[in-house]
């Protein structure tokens, strides 16, 4: 496993952001033990209407140093490679998102494109909703196939669904209300690493 763990939600109201805010709460995250920051620049329920969105998001984010960029193949089937490459050209990894009613084979084909694949366990949104124990076949269907793909969760993932999570092979957790709501974040972020780490070599075999 390389990383894990901690979402930091921007919702759709990004450009009323307290950035100094974010940026303490960041920290703290990163202090606390998270490896990398999930940062939503859209709320999920807007998917369908992103097309639009890429091209004008992906050199700013470079620019602001984000190393990968994740977006939902749904709303951009048609033009999925292309998104694939600006990102590249601009020097970040490719994440490619699934809505838990996107099966597996909507993205097979692009997954030679891409960094890492991101399986929602629930629908794109909102935190706080339950964790959709039926996506972990996407999951164990990735790491059969994908040994060394990093493979994120994102959605409901706290202590009592990490289990299912690391075990169907996932590496790269998002993790936002377990973390956030917790009054021990660190003990909280060390426990998911630990049960991610703990399973990762299992899936290997
Ligand atoms: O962005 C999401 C949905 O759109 C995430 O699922 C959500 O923000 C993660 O938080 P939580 O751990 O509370 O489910």
């Amino acid at each position: 496993m390389e990383r894990n763990s901690l979402k930091c939600k921007i919702g759709p109201s990004i450009l009323n952001t307290d950035l100094s805010q974010l940026y303490v709460e960041s920290q703290k995250l990163l202090d606390n033990g998270a490896d990398y920051l999930h940062l939503d620049i859209m709320d999920g329920s807007f998917v369908p209407n992103l097309t639009f969105g890429h091209p004008v998001w992906i050199a700013p984010m470079a620019d602001a140093g984000v190393n990968q960029y994740t977006f939902h193949i749904e709303p951009v089937a048609n033009n999925v490679l292309s998104i694939c490459r600006k990102i590249k050209e601009a020097g970040m990894k490719v994440g490619l998102a699934l809505k838990p009613g996107t099966g597996i084979e909507a993205v097979r084909q692009y997954i030679d494109h891409a960094d890492m694949i991101l399986v929602m366990t629930v629908e794109p949104g909102f935190g706080g909703q339950k964790f959709m124990n039926e996506m972990m076949p996407k999951v164990q269907w990735l790491r059969h196939n994908y040994p060394l793909l990093d493979i994120e969760v994102d959605g409901g993932v706290g202590l009592n669904t990490i289990n299912a999570c690391a075990e169907a092979g996932a590496n790269m957790i998002v993790s936002g209300t377990a973390i956030i709501n917790s009054t021990d974040q660190k003990a909280v972020i060390a426990s998911l690493r630990e049960t991610v780490e703990s399973s990762i070599h299992k899936c290997n075999v």
